[in-house]
């Protein structure tokens, strides 16, 4: 199964302390969004409903994606009708925000109500689900005194650093208008650090880091209102983070409301989910719903693993239309496909969980700034990654499952369907390609395929100016998403 970055030795935690907005300034970037575009969090005025992208012309009308009743962003309500405070209005125009996604406008009511009360919640990737969790955290929190503002009353979990310190991100932006909203970020720290102790009113972390300054009492929990599970289907199927989050969750009130969200919920970790969140509201999808249509799916054959590799280095300019992830089965291979382009002169970053907090940090920012266009990762930046440029992911390897350490030679489906969703984001269009080079891969494409019924076609590699003009024509056409539709 997918990397666990929790492996990393559980002694040091970081606890990044975001301070309070600075009154006089309630807009102030310093705090909101220090560094432009950082964790996810889009910044101000840079929401998904201008999709125009800097270097070519994809202009998809959000507008018209969100009055089509079968598309996963259609909503008859308005922000305001669900009965949201006006600060938190106005977070969500600063991030422009018009309407919201099918999951938030269904979601909401059923987070927000009184006596509160449990959610399973699925949904496309990429179609809001970390707005419809944090708008239901920020309405509930009362800020009224600075003890109150100190002791958290929400805690968020999230299955890696990156996804974490994203989700605060997003918090930050959002609650901007929020006198007294503290956030706390409890990720594994560098080996000689000190972990902080958890003065703030939300805590986003990695289960065992969060798990561990409870026990230390670094973090209080008595004051616990809501508990998030981001990515619950594999927080929870995990071996390691799974018994992490069950005994994070013995620690807290058992009074809290348990929201768990993820685009994918198998039927064995769905039965699951219902027991670690008892008497749920559900909001679940059909399997056939899976898949996000802006994404066009492609394969590309490839006789041996050198022919990946140059195929690899013959997408290079495409890969730089926008900004692309390429995810590869094992943190050697990432870093030795990054060596070998580097030296190649191409410019291409690498990130593993085999590396320090600090180090991952400053690659996960460098993407997101669009300083490094070109990502080469695991699966640990499979899911929730949300970086708004990323037009093209590719499949270096099939993502597989894996048996007590043994690869089995089935795909991992859940883990296609994740990584591909890392572009097509919020209606935007994307291109996913994966790479075939033997028998083996090749029949766990066609699996994949029968499983979403849906359609990967064959990219012909006969003749590379060809495959460019089609793949960027996919990539740049405004309506790619109704031709996808209508070829299916
Ligand atoms: N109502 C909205 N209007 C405009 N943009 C939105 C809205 N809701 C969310 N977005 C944007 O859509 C993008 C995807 O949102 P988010 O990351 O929450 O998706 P997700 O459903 O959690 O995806 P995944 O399953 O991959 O984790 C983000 O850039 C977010 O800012």
């Amino acid at each position: 199964m997918s990397e666990n970055p929790e492996t990393t030795p559980a002694g040091g935690s970081l606890a990044d302390r975001v301070t309070k907005p600075d009154e006089s300034k309630p807009t102030d970037s310093s705090n909101v969004s220090a560094a432009p575009k950082e964790d996810g969090a889009s910044a101000p005025a840079q929401g998904s409903a201008e999709l125009e992208e800097p270097d070519y012309t994809v202009a998809v009308k959000l507008s018209d994606l969100q009055a089509d009743p079968n598309n996963p962003l259609f909503s008859v309500k308005s922000f305001e009708d669900l009965g949201l405070d006006a600060r938190i209005l106005k977070g969500l125009s600063t991030m422009n925000f018009r309407k919201p996604s099918k999951v938030q406008e269904r979601a909401l009511p059923l987070l927000m109500s009184n006596p509160p009360k449990n959610l399973v919640g699925q949904s496309q990737s990429g179609t809001g689900k970390t707005a419809a969790f944090v708008l239901n955290i920020l309405s509930r929190l009362d800020l009224s005194t600075e003890q109150l503002q100190m002791t958290p009353q929400a805690l968020i979990l999230a299955p890696t650093r990156e996804l974490a310190r994203q989700i605060v991100g997003v918090i930050q932006i959002m609650g901007q208008f929020l006198e007294g909203l503290v956030i706390g970020t409890a990720v594994p720290a560098d080996s000689n650090a000190r972990p902080s102790k958890m003065d703030c009113s939300v805590v986003v972390g990695t289960p065992g880091t969060v798990q561990d300054m409870i026990k230390k009492r670094i973090m209080n929990p008595t004051g616990l209102k809501v508990l998030v599970l981001d990515e619950a289907d594999n927080m929870l199927d995990q071996q390691g983070l799974g018994d992490q989050c069950i005994r994070a969750k013995a620690m807290i009130p058992r009074t809290v409301q348990i929201v768990l969200f993820s685009a994918t919920f198998p039927a064995h970790v769905y039965r699951y989910a219902n027991k670690f969140a008892p008497a749920a509201n559900e909001i679940t999808l059909q399997h056939e719903e899976l898949t996000v249509e802006g994404i066009k799916q492609l394969y590309m054959d490839c006789n041996t693993d050198e022919e990946k590799y140059q195929n690899l280095v013959q997408l290079y300019g495409l890969l730089t239309v926008g900004s692309s992830i390429i995810f590869v089965r094992t943190r050697a291979s990432a870093v030795e496909i990054e060596k070998r382009m580097v030296a190649e002169g191409h410019t291409v970053a690498s990130l593993t969980g085999g590396v320090e907090g600090s180090q991952r940090d400053a690659v996960i920012d460098s993407f997101r700034s669009g300083d490094a266009k070109v990502l080469i990762t695991t699966n640990v930046l499979a899911r929730g990654i949300d970086v708004s440029t990323v037009s093209l992911v590719v499949n270096y390897d099939i993502p597989e499952e894996y048996s007590s350490g043994q690869r089995t030679n089935t795909p991992d489906f859940q883990t296609y369907l994740h990584r591909i969703g890392r572009t097509g984001r919020f209606g935007r269009i994307g291109v996913a390609i994966s790479f075939v080079s033997n028998r083996n891969e090749w029949e766990m494409l066609r699996k994949i395929q029968d499983h979403f019924q849906c359609v990967i076609d064959r990219i012909d590699t006969s003749d590379w100016d060809e495959v460019e003009e089609m793949i960027k024509k996919t990539i740049k056409n405004t309506r790619a998403q109704a031709d996808f539709v209508q070829s299916n």
